[in-house]
């Protein structure tokens, strides 16, 4: 809305600088995700806030109202990064026919029907009356007319990236008194997909006749909308309007009792509607009938159910109690007015049947089955595919080979075949949760050592034939479908000794009015195996070969390095490994959460027995399960077990258990303690080669360390600093700790060198010009610089007792640089570009 806004400038200085600090903040909320505080003041320092926002006054100790109101929309958009957000910003060719990205949300894990997605989030900013009539036709806001403001209000934060869909996945939400507006899940959703919502049935043209969603995509209606009635659509399965005023329409109500929006703006039509109506077949209240031609029926059928357009100031947020069938967001009435012109121009834009590519194969090998038989039009247009393309990234891994049910066939395709016996013809009535238990296999490829996959999800729906021989086919919705088994069941077993082509049956669940008739008929979908993400404490599932998901994969990136998957060698099953957990760590775990939450002693178990707990109110940050964990076998390291007494433990212990190792011709110990996961940096830093000394400052001023604990006093072995398991590895990141000595803590692939950004190599310079500066001032313009070279001082050997230069690879930054060469400031340190 700022009319004064100007577009960032990437090869700005300030820009730059801010592009740093972003990138810093975001590393730190990630692994600090409850210090979203710290992060937006890290922020909020950039030079680029107080250029552009002068009167907030950012920098002042006593914040004004509306700067903390300015720190708190920073943390909303912080926190979608944070890494139990389940979801992250994707971008999507969908929403654009100008080939220019759009934004959208895609889900980062599993979400299940009623949850609310907290971290996608926006708050409602009143309109004042000029403010309204300056609104610009050709930007685009996201106006939401609020019944409870009785105003047009502008919806800013992440949640504004939430894109429209005819049949959405979430629905507006209103969290408490502040008016903060975020979505609950309407159905489950899967990991990779978008998060959709409704903006009401109006807001793209009459009837969002200009609609480019994915589900007008595939029912060929708003933007895709077949105008002179020659498509060749199937018939989409749809569910009446008034069915959504029973139990199914309650259910997907916001649980919250004292606030509750959700979208009405979308119509469907019961499928016997449907079906008697285009094709006057004899049938029970809820068989259907499907041909090509009544595609169109559906869409008027459609469209004489949906509510009437309202007018342009009609509330459309609203409370439970007063619901009504308007729209959620609202065009600006200027932008309103030309989307009749647009409306005729978009909806040329369907494109050409022969254009059309039939479905959306990820595996190859299912080519050869989509000739022989006609595919379903799931994912019709390119635009789905290039809509897909986000997702895929969760599922491309498909490794499928589905068999039909003729006993010794097996098809290399990613088909499957229903089975022609009766018990697959069942009508299911609205509401009724029921379960038709298919009696074919799937087989997959599983080659030896490979993980099994533990579940599969139907991404693009399915297809069914009414009649034996009769291919017409009709779309069910994916979201219709569930897979009730998503582990593998018991005979799966088999595999251990036949890795190739184990079996296994699965269970759909048909969750809302449909019905089925089947028979010899093909079932198509897109399989996905799941497989756990290799990230310790990662719930997400994922398919790629390495075993990230794409969430940590893009952790990895930022923070150049891997997680370390590591488990002992004596558990090798999954039933040992839960075993194990419950005897070497419950007592542990019990004893330091106990610990952390009650000022008491723990002397209930064996464990807590041994040692004589001071009973300090602390909190352990325990790293999951790291008891269980052990050092990785590297070759020249001998790993030990020892325990440390000390009366000096931040968690009150009286003894560390810690693994330790000797490094640098035995004159340094690395160790970690096993218990709390918190690494000894004090040892590590002297690795380096850094002035000792420095450390404490180094810790005490950047907010990513803040975490840090500090063993003063007592047993030598253990005094100086410590930070926990995953904060501990990003500070050998950015400290340079030789990765090669690490390697027992932290594993051996943990550093990722990444090609595009490359960390530069530390190379010491013989001679550095710099100019002494006051810690902790910024530099002044160049300019200025030039004038003072009386100050400058040429440094031997790179050490400079005064200017706090250290000996050896690196360089303390007390100082400027002058030199011309490329240089670089990592941290508090500079290095030279790689030679
Ligand atoms: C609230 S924004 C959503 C985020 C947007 N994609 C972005 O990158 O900023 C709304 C805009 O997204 C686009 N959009 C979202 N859903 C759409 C849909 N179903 N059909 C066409 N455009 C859509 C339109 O440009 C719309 O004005």
């Amino acid at each position: 809305m700022d009319s004064q806004y100007k577009p960032l400038d990437p090869k700005d200085e300030t820009t730059k600088n801010a592009y740093t600090t972003v990138f810093q903040t975001l590393r730190f909320i990630i692994s600090n995700p409850d210090k979203g505080d710290v992060a937006v003041q890290m922020l909020s320092k950039s030079k680029i806030f107080q250029e552009r926002l002068p009167s907030l006054d950012l920098n002042t100790k006593r914040p004004s109202k509306q700067a903390k109101a300015f720190f708190e929309h920073l943390k909303r958009y912080l926190n979608m990064y944070r890494p139990d957000a389940g979801i992250e910003l994707g971008e999507t060719l969908r929403y654009s026919n100008s080939k220019k990205a759009e934004a959208c949300i895609l889900a980062t894990k599993r979400w299940t029907k009623g949850e609310i997605i907290r971290y996608c989030n926006g708050i409602l900013v009143e309109l004042t009356k000029e403010e309204e009539s300056k609104l610009d036709d050709e930007k685009d806001f996201s106006i939401i007319a609020s019944e409870r403001k009785k105003r047009n209000c502008v919806y800013v934060g992440p949640g504004r990236f939430v894109n429209h869909d005819c049949d959405p996945n979430t629905a507006f939400y209103i969290q408490g008194s502040q008016y903060i507006v975020s979505f609950q899940v309407l159905r489950d959703i899967e990991l990779g997909e978008e998060i959709t919502c409704s903006y009401g049935t109006d807001y793209f043209g009459d009837n969002n006749c200009e609609c480019l969603c994915l589900t007008c995509d595939r029912r060929k209606m708003g933007a895709f909308a077949d105008k002179k009635g020659k498509g060749k659509e199937p018939v989409y399965v749809t569910i009446s309007e008034e069915d959504e005023s029973n139990n199914n329409h309650k259910e997907q109500q916001p649980q919250s009792p004292e606030i509750g929006v959700r979208t009405r703006g979308y119509h469907r039509v019961r499928s016997s509607q449907v079906a008697k109506q285009s094709q006057n077949i004899p049938s029970s209240s809820t068989s259907s009938s499907k041909t090509p031609n009544n595609q169109s029926q559906t869409a008027s059928t459609s469209t004489s159910q949906a509510p009437q357009s309202q007018s342009p100031n009609s509330p459309s947020l609203r409370h439970r109690q007063s619901q009504s069938p308007q729209p959620m967001l609202k065009r600006p009435l200027s932008a309103q007015s030309q989307s009749r012109e647009l409306n005729s121009m978009q909806s040329t834009i369907q494109r050409p049947q022969s254009e059309q590519k039939p479905y959306l194969n990820v595996n190859t090998r299912q080519e050869n089955l989509s000739q022989s038989q006609p595919p379903p039009n799931t994912h019709s247009t390119p635009q789905s595919q290039i809509h897909q393309a986000g997702a895929r990234h969760y599922s491309n891994q498909s490794r499928f080979r589905h068999d039909n049910m003729r006993q010794g066939q097996f098809q290399q395709s990613n088909s499957l075949y229903l089975p022609t016996s009766n018990n697959f013809h069942s009508n299911f009535g609205a509401n009724q949760v029921q379960r038709i238990s298919f009696p074919w296999t799937i087989s997959q490829t599983v080659l030896p050592g490979q993980i099994m996959t533990t579940g599969f999800s139907i991404t693009a729906g399915f297809c069914v034939s009414t009649t034996p021989g009769n291919a017409q086919p009709i779309m069910i919705p994916p979201h219709l479908l569930q897979f009730t088994s998503r582990q593998i069941p018991n005979n799966i077993s088999a595999s251990a000794t036949s890795p190739r082509s184990p079996r296994m049956s699965i269970n759909f669940l048909v969750n809302e009015d449909m019905d089925i008739e089947g028979g010899g008929g093909r079932l198509q979908t897109q399989s996905q195996p799941i497989q756990p993400c290799r990230i310790q404490d990662c719930s997400n599932t994922s398919a790629p070969d390495d075993r990230f998901c794409l969430r940590c994969r893009r952790h990895i990136k930022i923070y150049r390095m891997k997680w370390p998957a590591r488990v002992s060698s004596n558990e090798s099953s999954v039933v040992n490994e839960q075993q194990v957990i419950k005897k070497q760590s419950a007592t542990r775990v019990q004893m330091i959460s106990a610990r952390a939450t009650s000022s008491k002693p723990v002397t209930s178990n064996k464990t807590a027995r041994k040692e004589s707990v001071k009973g300090k109110n602390v909190e352990i940050v325990s790293f999951g399960d790291v008891s269980r964990w052990q050092p990785y076998q590297v070759s020249g390291y001998t790993t030990t077990k020892n325990s440390y007494s000390t009366s000096q433990d931040w968690a009150g212990r009286s003894s560390i258990h810690v693994h330790e190792y000797y490094v640098q011709k035995n004159t340094i110990k690395l160790r970690w303690d096993h218990q709390t996961g918190y690494v000894h940096i004090t040892p590590m830093w002297k690795s380096t080669g850094l002035r000792p000394r420095a450390l404490g400052d180094v810790i005490a001023r950047d907010p990513r360390w803040s975490q840090a604990k500090k063993i003063i006093g007592g047993c030598t072995e253990l005094q100086g600093i410590w930070l926990p398991y995953a904060t501990a590895r990003e500070f050998c990141v950015e400290y340079k700790v030789d990765p090669k000595i690490i390697q027992p803590i932290f594993g051996c692939d943990w550093w990722v060198s990444e090609e595009e950004e490359e960390l530069p190599d530390v190379v010491m310079e013989d001679i550095l010009e710099v100019e002494p500066m006051v810690r902790g001032v910024e530099s002044g313009d160049e300019e200025a610089d030039k004038e003072r070279p009386s100050k400058r001082r040429r440094l031997e050997n790179g050490f400079d007792r005064e200017l706090q230069f250290a000996r050896n690879a690196t360089v303390l930054v007390a100082g400027r640089f002058l030199g011309e060469e490329e240089f670089r400031f990592i941290g508090d340190r500079i290095f030279r570009l790689g030679r």
